[in-house]
């Protein structure tokens, strides 16, 4: 049996990308930082979003069946911070200007790429959920640098010059 310290600081060897998941809807708005966000199939285009059960935002993405991955950029290691803290949601969704997607969840201004999907499968693994989410529309900013969090800290991606 591994323990889950041990697992916890493997784990952290996994360099990822760090995104705000947000959503709007009949529950009303939300948005948690998230690392374990991954692309599933592109037929159709799905992505997975892990979420701890546990989480004050969990009733909220449940009931919304909406949900949309903001992949951040070199820039937003403080947007990080708020969306994974204790914070109230106005101070979190105050940081950042915001624009409703097709799904009407909210798509950050200055993100990397948006991911607006519908939840189109749950399933429960241990503590988590992971929320399977069929892509509805895609917007990018191919301008800006990466942004990854890797043992325990940010990591900036820079592009290559041109
Ligand atoms: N999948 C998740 O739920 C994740 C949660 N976090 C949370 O963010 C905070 C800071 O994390 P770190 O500084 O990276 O240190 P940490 O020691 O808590 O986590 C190291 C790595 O283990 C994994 N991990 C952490 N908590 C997990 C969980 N409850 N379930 C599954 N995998 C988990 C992640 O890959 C994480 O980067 C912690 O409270 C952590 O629980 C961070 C990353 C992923
Ligand atoms: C870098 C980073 C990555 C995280 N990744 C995840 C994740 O993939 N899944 C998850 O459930 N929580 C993740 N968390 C923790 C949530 O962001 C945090 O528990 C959430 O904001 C809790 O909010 P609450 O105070 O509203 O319960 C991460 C936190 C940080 C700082």
């Amino acid at each position: 049996m591994i323990e889950k310290q041990a697992f916890r600081d493997a784990m952290s060897c996994l360099g990822a990308a760090v995104n705000i998941v947000t959503t709007d809807g009949p529950a009303g708005r939300a948005g948690f930082t998230a690392s374990a966000v991954c692309s599933v199939t592109d037929e159709p285009p799905t992505l997975l979003v892990c979420l701890n059960r546990s989480a004050s935002v969990w009733p909220i993405f449940s009931r919304n069946q909406a949900l949309c991955v903001n992949t951040l950029a070199a820039g937003h290691e403080d947007l990080s911070n708020l969306f994974g803290g204790k914070t109230a949601m106005t101070e979190r969704f105050s940081a950042a200007r915001w624009r409703h997607g097709v799904t009407g969840c909210p798509q950050m201004e200055g993100a990397m790429v948006s991911f607006d999907c519908r939840i189109s499968q749950v399933v429960s693994v241990g503590t988590h959920d992971i929320l399977f989410c069929e892509l509805v529309a895609l917007e990018r900013n191919d301008d800006s640098h990466g942004l990854v969090w890797f043992d325990r800290g940010y990591h900036q991606l820079m592009r290559p010059a041109c």
